[in-house]
């Protein structure tokens, strides 16, 4: 494992363009060693960009950014190549001879060792979102960024999903940021939470709750409060208070996401 210095993500006034249109626009950020942060904000506010930054993907910058070189990147799209198999699919890009059993540990680490020999199209949304989970780890990363990685899940394989980064990220240790619109994923999984606005984070709280988390929580109801009201969505309390539910007029779903 690094040293905490080489863990450590350090943004200062970071600004991205597009055709002369700051999305990121003087941001500062520090991610400490093994830290565990969700980003949240408006569809639109620059959260993929600020990861396509961090992940290295994007130089068209200006600003300081200090990131861990060893680092690796999940997205919604599992975007394996269907050409290759998963276990080939898990080693893409890494230089040297195809290690077979590296491929293989890293599957197993996300239950998916017996898959290692099959096609991507054989694979469930859950078992591809879990091989590309594989294919992050492999790299053994100082910095793992996750760029809504369990958007397109089911809501079952989702909580699966969940618990397995937690697992993940307990075990190894590295630091964690994890773009994504569920305020209550962010506060089932993260020990600090920002909202992302008008191209700098304009809220950063810890997320200091007991582990596992408990969504009955009253700490877990009033930060989850807060960052909706953060992110300009009335709570859902409130909104079942203003127009209390009849028969004839069911109660709306609880708004978790923005
Ligand atoms: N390559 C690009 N060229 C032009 N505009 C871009 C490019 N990439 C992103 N943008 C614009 O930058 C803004 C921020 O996009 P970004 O994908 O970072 O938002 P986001 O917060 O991740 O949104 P979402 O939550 O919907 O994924 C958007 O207005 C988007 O259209």
């Amino acid at each position: 494992m690094a040293t905490d210095l080489h863990r450590t993500v350090t943004v200062r006034g970071l600004t991205r363009s597009f055709d002369g249109r700051a999305v990121v626009d003087g941001l500062d950020l520090t991610l400490r060693a093994g830290q565990f942060t969700a980003l949240l904000g408006h569809s639109g506010c620059g959260k993929s960009t600020l990861l396509r930054v961090l992940a290295g993907l994007d130089r068209e910058i200006s600003g300081t950014v200090l990131v861990p070189k060893r680092r690796a990147v999940a997205f919604q799209a599992p975007r394996l190549m269907p050409w290759k198999r998963v276990w080939r699919n898990v080693l893409l890009g890494l230089p040297g001879r195809p290690d077979r059993e590296r491929a293989e540990r890293a599957l197993a680490e996300v239950g998916l060792g017996h898959r290692s020999g099959a096609w991507p199209k054989t694979l469930s949304g859950g078992e591809a979102q879990r091989a590309s989970l594989a294919r992050a780890l492999v790299r053994e990363p100082d910095l793992l960024l996750l760029d809504e990685p369990f958007g397109a899940l089911d809501a079952l394989t989702r909580i699966k999903a969940q618990r397995l980064v937690g697992e993940l990220w307990r075990r190894r240790g590295c630091t964690v940021l994890l773009v994504t619109h569920d305020v209550d994923e962010a506060l089932l999984l993260a020990d600090r939470a920002l909202v992302m606005r008008d191209g700098v984070i304009a809220y950063d709280t810890p997320v200091a709750l007991d582990r596992p988390r408990d969504p009955a929580d009253p700490g877990f109801a009033a930060l989850r409060a807060r960052l909706l009201s953060e992110l300009g969505v009335h709570d859902a309390p409130d909104t079942l208070r203003d127009a209390p539910a009849t028969a004839e007029t069911p109660a709306p779903p609880v708004p978790q996401t923005v």
